[in-house]
């Protein structure tokens, strides 16, 4: 069994690569860094460490790679594949969408196996994201034959894995715990076996539940962590004020969640306090400048800020502390990120209700609106106290 994953990075080796490889698929890795693609070829294997006071370490072997630009091979891969997964980032589907499309539409020509394409990457509707690029790559024919042998599965993953700094380059540290939520009902041919993943029939409250609450919990800390000063997650939630907005923010997605989904609310708070322990786990070191990382695509209208903010309201909440984890979004000035640095020049040249209306969709006649704008002011003044 063939495995052909886009993106050896963090997650595509210490949660995605491992597990298939763990499930005896022969993993092969697409990515365009060629030190790192050079590596996993010359050394055919790498280590992931958990990171707890155990520290096991994990061989995962027997293990390749190509470079995504490498048409090409990509394309002869795919013809063989029995699964393709991605964990490259969100904005990056639309760019590995032709590659993608090249491979498909020689593939169904040649071989009539069923094909799952499984997108591994915090967003709501990831493959189907994926899927809607690919397509626009494929002509009538091929996107016929692609109904009837390529599926897209919808996924949800939980696995946190701060950036790496080993002198080992391929040695990946991760936190114990992973979660990894399949779409069954979008599955074509057999399910694939992979111990780790479970199959549901509707992916839309799993996910939602993982971007809302563990994504949303992590953004609230790691913006207001930014604007105060710390440099890890761990660091920023050990200030109070941080630790309860987080947590209020959480508090309120969840009564979203629970309205929405009907989640048990017993589960719901455990469920809370387990995301609460993980985010201080002191085995991982996780700077906040990469959980904040993208704040245009964290500030989009469904992603773990706006989205529960914008829901809560239909639902008679009024997400108070949501509102404060998006003003802080605001203020997020990394000068290394360039979707804050275009942010901040948004700011500057068009305004701030222009830029809070540009990003997050919400317009000046919500009551988020306001909301988000008095947040705004009282972080600016508690960090000009400080
Ligand atoms: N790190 C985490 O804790 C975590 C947890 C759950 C989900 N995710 C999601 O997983 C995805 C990947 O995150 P990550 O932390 O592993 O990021 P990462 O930057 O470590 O890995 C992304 C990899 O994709 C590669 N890449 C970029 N463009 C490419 C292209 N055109 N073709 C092939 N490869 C390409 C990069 O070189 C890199 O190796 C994101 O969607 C992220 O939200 C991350
Ligand atoms: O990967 P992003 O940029 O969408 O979000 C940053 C972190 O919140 C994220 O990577 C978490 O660590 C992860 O989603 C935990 O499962």
């Amino acid at each position: 069994m063939k495995a052909l994953h886009f993106g050896a990075g963090n997650i595509g080796r210490g949660f995605i690569g491992a597990l298939l490889n763990r499930a005896g698929y022969e993993v092969c890795f697409v990515d365009v860094v060629h030190e790192l693609v050079d590596e996993i070829n010359r050394r055919r294997e790498y280590t992931v460490e958990i990171a707890d006071a155990g520290h096991e370490k994990i061989k995962v072997s027997g293990v390749r790679a190509i470079n995504g630009q490498d048409l090409n091979a990509v394309v002869t891969e795919m013809l063989e594949a029995n699964l393709v997964t991605t964990a490259v980032g969100p904005s990056v589907l639309k760019l590995i969408a032709p590659t993608i499309a090249k491979g498909l539409a020689e593939r169904v020509k040649k071989n009539s196996q069923p094909l799952n394409i499984i997108a591994c990457e915090n967003a709501v509707g990831g493959s189907s994201i994926l899927k809607e690029h690919v397509y626009h790559h494929l002509n009538e024919s091929d996107r016929k034959k692609a109904d009837e042998l390529v599926g897209f599965p919808d996924a949800a993953v939980d696995r946190i894995v701060p950036l790496q700094k080993h002198e080992d380059k391929l040695l990946v540290t991760v936190e114990p715990f992973f979660e990894w939520v399949v779409d069954q009902s979008n599955i074509v041919g057999e399910v694939p076996d992979i111990e780790g993943i479970i199959y549901v029939q509707n992916l839309k409250p799993y996910i939602e539940r993982k971007l809302y609450t563990v994504n949303t919990g992590h953004a609230t800390a790691a913006y207001l962590g930014y604007h105060f000063g710390y440099k890890t997650i761990d660091e920023a939630l050990q200030d109070e004020y941080i630790r309860h907005v987080t947590k209020q923010a959480v508090m309120e997605t969840s009564r979203l969640l629970i309205a929405k989904y009907h989640f048990n609310p017993e589960q719901q708070e455990q469920y809370i306090d387990k995301i609460m322990n993980r985010f201080s786990n002191p085995h991982l070191s996780d700077e906040v400048t990469r959980i904040g990382r993208s704040p245009i695509r964290k500030l989009g209208p469904s992603d773990r800020l706006v989205g529960p903010a914008v829901q809560s309201l239909n639902y008679g909440i009024i997400p108070e502390h949501l509102c404060i984890g998006i003003a802080a979004a605001f203020l997020f000035n990394d000068e290394k990120d360039d979707e804050a640095v275009r942010i901040q020049k948004n700011i500057k040249e068009k305004g701030l209700a222009e830029t809070i209306h540009h990003y997050t969709k919400i317009g000046p006649d919500s009551p988020l609106f306001q909301l988000i704008r008095e947040k705004l002011d009282i972080l600016n003044e508690m960090r000009a106290v400080q």
